[in-house]
């Protein structure tokens, strides 16, 4: 391949919350690196993944849905949002085959329209509906703006995933590489990490409780046969830290060993994890906090 045919660029997937945003990056990369939850507006932190082709470097870009702000964590989370969707090359606008498209769908598809990147319109969970019903949802879709392409996808059947990748990939300017060839992720290791207590506590508690929960890693420590992880979760009312410990600390316990064997995988060392949970009252309200929790 000729360098000056070379193609490298920023991509994100923007849509409402539950689109499928993080489980196509994930899909796409081949790696849990985005955190995924059946709970919608899970998607906390930017984590770019770095896909490398013969011809192409394709950085994905992950964000938090745009949502109606009401607090200042939501409020830092759409600039956050905005910030990310005006730096890149291409947006995947990610409608779901399944849903009705909405005034939501449109809402941000009027928006991005401003935008410099290109946009293409990616219905996604085809495995969920029929030919015909995805027929008439491409239809649907296709009337929402002016896409430079329209892809229909399944990250979770593994469906047209080559395809979109492909479509993406002929929308990013010409450009040699942005990242080393070995680099899939530039997030710290104590992001990751972090995002994967997450996930573990938030599985299977109530609805109310995903925006209380934030997670804090403190130290990472190296040493010879493992590596020693002290981390904090943070949720806002004794109540809710009630919930996570659970009866005899039976839910924290599953949650350190869900979370333990991710890190795992992801640092390649045996893993001692030190879970504390600490009430913060009001922690979307609180700047310093917030802050420290690096929103
Ligand atoms: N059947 C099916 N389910 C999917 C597919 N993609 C995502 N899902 C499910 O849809 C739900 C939401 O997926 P996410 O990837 O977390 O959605 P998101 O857009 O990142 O959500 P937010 O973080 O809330 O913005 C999860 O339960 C996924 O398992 C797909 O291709 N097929």
């Amino acid at each position: 391949m000729a360098d000056d045919q070379f193609r490298a660029g920023f991509a994100c997937f923007v849509g409402r919350p539950n689109a499928g945003k993080s489980t196509l990056t994930n899909a796409i990369i081949g790696q849990k690196i985005a955190i995924t939850s059946n709970k919608p507006q899970t998607t906390r932190h930017i984590i770019r993944a770095v896909l490398h082709r013969p011809d192409a470097q394709l950085v994905l870009v992950d964000t938090p849905g745009l949502h109606r702000p009401k607090t200042l964590l939501g409020e830092r989370l759409n600039d956050l949002v905005r910030t990310t969707w005006s730096e890149v090359d291409v947006i995947g606008l990610c409608i779901p085959a399944d849903e009705p498209v909405g005034k939501g769908d449109k809402f941000i598809a009027t928006e991005i329209a401003e935008l410099k990147a290109k946009v293409v319109a990616v219905v996604t969970k085809t495995d969920l509906v029929s030919k015909q019903a995805l027929a008439e949802q491409l239809l649907a879709v296709s009337q929402l703006g002016d896409f430079a392409d329209v892809v229909p996808v399944s990250a979770v059947a593994g469906n047209q995933l080559d395809v979109l990748v492909d479509v993406m990939v002929g929308h990013l300017p010409k450009s040699p590489r942005l990242y080393p060839d070995d680099m899939l992720t530039d997030e710290p290791e104590h992001v990751l990490i972090a995002e994967m207590i997450r996930e573990a506590a938030l599985e299977g508690v109530r609805d109310e409780l995903p925006h209380s929960i934030a997670v804090l890693v403190e130290e990472i420590l190296p040493e010879e046969r493992l590596t020693r992880v002290f981390a904090d979760v943070y949720v806002e009312r004794p109540s809710q830290k009630a919930i996570v410990i659970g009866a005899g600390g039976s839910r924290l316990k599953n949650i350190g060993a869900t979370a333990r064997a991710e890190i795992e995988d992801l640092l390649g060392t045996k893993v001692y994890l030190d879970l504390h949970v600490r009430v913060a009252k009001e922690w979307q309200r609180d700047p310093k906090l917030l802050r420290r929790l690096g929103f």
